[in-house]
């Protein structure tokens, strides 16, 4: 066909990456605060304080039915859940250090799947 422009990039593969990223988060050992939505009957001051909640299954349920434009929205939502850890966590609890560990680990997959 013709010559594409070159400064597209290619998202032929997004939602292959989208899955094994997903994947990858939720087989981690720190990924049990992050793996349902927070409870917020269980958990006083919740829903008042994060606006926007976010979990693994939800971002699962959105793959699934693809409710992601691209990699770049489904990258939004999984740094949604860290930022709204880090809002609502002390740095030194438990639930925080899982939060910073796991986004860590996946400023560094995504990185090495996509550089
Ligand atoms: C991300 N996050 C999670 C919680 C939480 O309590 N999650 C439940 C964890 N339990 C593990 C086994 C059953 C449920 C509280 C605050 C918060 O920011």
């Amino acid at each position: 066909c013709a010559k594409k422009v070159k400064l597209a990039k290619d998202d032929t593969n997004d939602l292959a990456t989208c899955r094994v990223l997903l994947a990858e988060l939720e087989g981690h050992q720190d990924a049990w605060p992050f793996l349902s939505p927070v409870n917020h009957k269980a958990v006083p001051g919740y829903r008042k304080v994060i606006k926007k909640p976010m979990d693994f299954s939800t971002i699962r349920e959105k793959l699934a039915n693809n409710r992601y434009l691209n990699l770049e929205t489904f990258i939004i939502d999984v740094n949604l859940v860290f930022d709204n850890c880090e809002k609502f966590n002390e740095d030194n609890s438990e639930i925080g250090r899982a939060g910073h560990n796991m986004r860590r680990f996946f400023d560094k997959r995504w990185t090495e799947l996509l550089r």
